[in-house]
């Protein structure tokens, strides 16, 4: 592990909803598990119009998580902890001189002797990414002559693949890629690391880990949320955007890359680029409309509670053609997988939050016990991401008793009885992460435009007209019915239970 140096933290945007409601808590954890430096601050710079111990009011009110856990903590303890926090207005917009931050940032570096190593945090609009950067580098605050300097980037890294691509080289105008950060919070979750751990930890999976022994692989991301507040941002996004193009390709490059030749940052990157780069992109609209499918929430009663359907939605168009809804099948042109199908979902509005990867093996190729009843989809590796993390193994067992009957078992390991271990919060973790420079669980630029260069020609084609599907589901149920075509034939979608051993439905209105 590395050792995490004295710094300063520089959030850009720190009036807004993402520190309030990520960085300020992911902080206070590492400030409880003593793992912040000694030397150590936090300087927030936003247009807002802030004095310091205005924001150190906003910083310990404003996040509901944190006012739970401030309440048993004397008021020395809080004062230690918003202490950290200081503040510079940027005087009403983002593309300025930064002289003056620049000497602010000075005088705070020698006053608490945090040395010249610095993490720059882009929580703004993303429209903000590149100008910000440019106005850092001509103040000259990215040259690393006296400490090291880090620029954290939030999601989206682009709407596409140009705009993506014009923001990895705006970006890399002033900052060297090993300074550059891309945050993807699913790779912060400890259950998406264990998915390196889970593969090449251990010699049981990984023999069975290809197309000779996989009949299928399915990947379930469900909120039960809608958009809530941000309809808006939402709207010009969509879930395809929003969550695969990003969080879940992350985890499909885990599922499918190749064993990396040691756990350093770069040879991990680099088998998830290879990983991604072997996806098949889709390029006939026959393909597209086969394989893809979209829909959106409507008006429904959950719990006796009536719920907004997605075009009703505060910030979101009257005629919205924005998805709630993606699933998508695809596959992967490599030696590995050839010819398997991996399924992957994401939407708003489903019975119950839950993400999951299920490994669905092969029925064995010799079926000896023909009255067992169990087929193909009885052995399944399930890996919960949340909640109620853990993974389970699904195998048959032998019925006690004359002949050779077959029934269900499941092996199951959870999180929570790591008792004694505390499991960091993604945030938290990959804060420490950039601030001790260790950038494996953080996106490359060419890990993020080969996600694009398979994600563009979908959200091309569902833009053209040509598709002119686009699905209704009533929020509350588990997406549009038309969702079993996409994987008839092969098996019906695991919709998952609130808990992992929760058996699953696998109808749709249900
Ligand atoms: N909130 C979340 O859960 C997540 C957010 N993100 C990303 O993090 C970044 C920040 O998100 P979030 O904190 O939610 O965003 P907010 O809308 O809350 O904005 C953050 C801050 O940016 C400043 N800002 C500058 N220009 C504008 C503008 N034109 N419109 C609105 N705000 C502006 C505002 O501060 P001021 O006016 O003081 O300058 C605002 O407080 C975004 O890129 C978002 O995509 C990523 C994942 C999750
Ligand atoms: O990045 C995002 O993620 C959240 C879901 O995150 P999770 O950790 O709760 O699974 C999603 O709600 C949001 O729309 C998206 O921008």
């Amino acid at each position: 592990m590395n050792k995490t140096e004295n710094q300063i933290l520089v959030i850009f945007g720190a009036s807004g909803d993402l520190t309030a409601r990520k960085l300020v808590p992911a902080l206070f954890n590492l400030h409880q598990a003593d793992q912040l430096p000694d030397n150590f601050i936090v300087l927030g710079a936003s247009r807002s119009d802030m004095t310091d111990s205005a924001f150190r009011k906003k910083v310990v009110s404003e996040s509901t998580y944190l006012k739970g856990k401030l309440e048993g903590l004397s008021d020395e303890g809080i004062k230690n902890f918003a202490n950290k926090f200081f503040y510079e207005d940027l005087g009403g917009s983002y593309d300025t001189d930064y002289s003056r931050l620049r000497k602010r940032v000075e005088d705070l570096k020698n006053k608490y002797q945090t040395s010249g190593n610095i993490i720059y945090y882009l929580s703004t609009p993303p429209t903000l990414y590149e100008t910000i950067a440019h106005n850092l580098a001509e103040a000259g605050m990215n040259t690393q002559n006296n400490g090291w300097k880090r620029l954290i980037v939030e999601k989206p890294f682009g709407y596409s693949l140009d705009t993506a691509k014009q923001l990895n080289t705006g970006l890399q105008k002033f900052f060297k890629e090993d300074q550059i950060y891309r945050i993807d919070h699913y790779l912060g979750k400890e259950t998406v690391q264990n998915l390196l751990i889970t593969r090449f930890a251990n010699s049981i999976f990984e023999p069975l880990w290809n197309r000779n022994y996989i009949h299928h692989v399915e990947i379930t991301n469900a909120e039960s949320v809608g958009v809530e507040k941000r309809g808006g941002y939402y709207d010009t996004s969509g879930a395809l955007r929003d969550m695969f193009q990003n969080h879940l390709l992350q985890i499909v490059s885990l599922i499918v890359m190749e064993p990396p030749i040691s756990d350093a940052p770069e040879d991990i990157r680099n088998e998830k680029v290879k990983a991604l780069k072997s996806l098949r992109v889709m390029k006939t609209d026959k393909e597209l409309f086969d394989n893809t499918i979209r829909a959106q929430y409507t008006k429904s009663v959950i719990d006796g509670q009536e719920v907004k359907g997605y075009r009703e939605e505060e910030g979101v168009n009257k005629d919205s053609t924005t998805e709630t809804f993606a699933a998508i099948k695809f596959f992967v042109d490599n030696w590995r997988w050839k010819d398997t199908p991996f399924y992957v979902r994401t939407a708003k509005r489903m019975p119950t939050k839950a993400t999951e990867v299920v490994i669905h093996f092969k029925t064995p190729h010799h079926q000896i016990f023909q009255e067992s009843g169990l087929d193909s989809k009885d052995n399944k590796l399930v890996i919960r991401i949340q909640p109620d993390e853990g993974i389970l193994l699904k195998f048959g067992v032998k019925v006690p008793g004359q002949g050779f009957k077959v029934e269900r078992a499941n092996l199951d390991f959870y999180y929570s009885s790591l008792a004694e271990t505390h499991v960091m919060d993604a945030y938290e973790r990959l804060l420490l992460d950039a601030m001790q420079g260790d950038a494996t669980l953080y996106a490359r630029a060419d890990e993020v435009e080969a996600a694009w260069e398979f994600v563009d020609p979908i959200l091309k084609y569902w833009s053209s007209g040509k598709d002119v599907r686009m699905y209704g589901y009533a929020a509350g149920v588990w997406g549009p019915e038309n969702s079993h075509e996409l994987i008839e034939g092969i098996g019906e979608w695991r919709n998952p239970g609130p808990n992992l051993t929760d058996d699953p439905g696998f109808c749709v209105i249900c």
